[in-house]
């Protein structure tokens, strides 16, 4: 595996590949990398001959109040994780190899898919998220691209702006890696204490609560989100940042539960925000 910093070295590399005619997954990480990243770069190695995972904690997606500057960064270990996962080029840019004219330009995907959830919670964030995503695009113009359905709104944001943009690429999404008690893998749990982290298992137990809930034959969405937002809320170190069950493709939220339903959580788990999702399948009888 070889570690680029500049656009102009991945550049180097990235025109042999082409020259060879060989193909190109892109896996963007903000790094601090766990199975959830390796996964995707395990599959985009099975899937493509070379792959270019990037490690680019960005600014622009935090808000204000937000994380940025106590974000776990551990590139050496990183880099240990990314070539044993089959990864050809480590992209690792310092910040003015992407914002090297300062910033004119953002990207914005607007209306319904970036107006609730995260959206809501988090202004500027997908801006932020699509800005980089597309300058990253521009740069390596991969075959395809890959990420986490963990990031559940993200994935919906980025497929509507590749599609928009007329970026040739594929998005590939992946599911979510858990700890075997049912954890979703995050860079931020390791900020968790111990007793955080027990709590933190709220998560994942409220959306199993909901798949019983569907299971039972409950349709009607008010009554998910009152059961799981109770069942949270009996967890003393959570607050509710929200809990949403919206239609998976557009984001919006209907009354009924109809064929699937994506239920979208974020919690504060102390000072920590985590966030969880289920897709939500209405079984059918044939
Ligand atoms: N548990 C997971 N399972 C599958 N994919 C994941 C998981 N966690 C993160 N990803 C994916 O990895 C990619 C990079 O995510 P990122 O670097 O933000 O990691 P993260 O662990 O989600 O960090 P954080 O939770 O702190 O935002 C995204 O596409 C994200 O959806
Ligand atoms: C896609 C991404 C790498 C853009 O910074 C980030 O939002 C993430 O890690 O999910
Ligand atoms: N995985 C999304 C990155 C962020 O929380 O900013």
């Amino acid at each position: 595996m070889q570690l680029f910093e500049t656009r102009a070295e991945l550049r180097a590399f990235l025109k042999e590949v082409r020259q060879r005619q060989q193909t190109v997954g892109l896996v963007p990480t903000m790094g601090a990398l766990h199975e959830g990243h390796l996964s995707l770069m395990r599959t985009a190695a099975a899937e493509n001959d070379n792959v270019v995972a990037t490690i680019f904690v960005n600014p622009t997606q935090f808000g204000p109040n937000e994380d940025f500057s106590k974000y776990p960064r551990s590139l050496e270990e990183d880099a240990r994780l990314a070539a044993a996962a089959g990864v050809t080029a480590l992209f690792h840019p310092p910040l003015e190899e992407i914002y090297h004219t300062g910033n004119a330009t953002w990207v914005e995907v607007v209306g319904g898919l970036t107006e609730n959830l995260c959206g809501r919670t988090r202004p500027g964030h997908f801006r932020g998220v699509t800005t980089v995503v597309s300058r990253l695009f521009n740069i390596v113009q991969p075959d395809r691209a890959y990420f986490g359905q963990k990031d559940a709104q993200q994935v919906q944001v980025l497929k509507r702006m590749t599609e928009d943009l007329c970026f040739d690429i594929q998005i590939r999404v992946l599911p979510i890696i858990r700890e075997s008690d049912g954890l979703a893998l995050s860079s931020r749990n390791a900020y968790l204490s111990v007793d955080e982290r027990q709590a933190a298992l709220v998560l994942s137990r409220s959306l199993e609560q909901a798949r019983h809930l569907i299971e039972a034959g409950e349709r009607d969405t008010k009554t998910i989100v009152e059961t799981v937002t109770a069942f949270i809320q009996q967890e003393p170190l959570a607050v509710i940042d929200y809990v949403e069950l919206v239609h998976p493709d557009d984001l919006r939220p209907r009354e009924r539960l109809e064929k699937a339903g994506l239920l979208a959580l974020a919690v504060r788990i102390g000072q920590t925000r985590l966030i969880d999702n289920a897709m939500l399948e209405v079984a059918t009888c044939s």
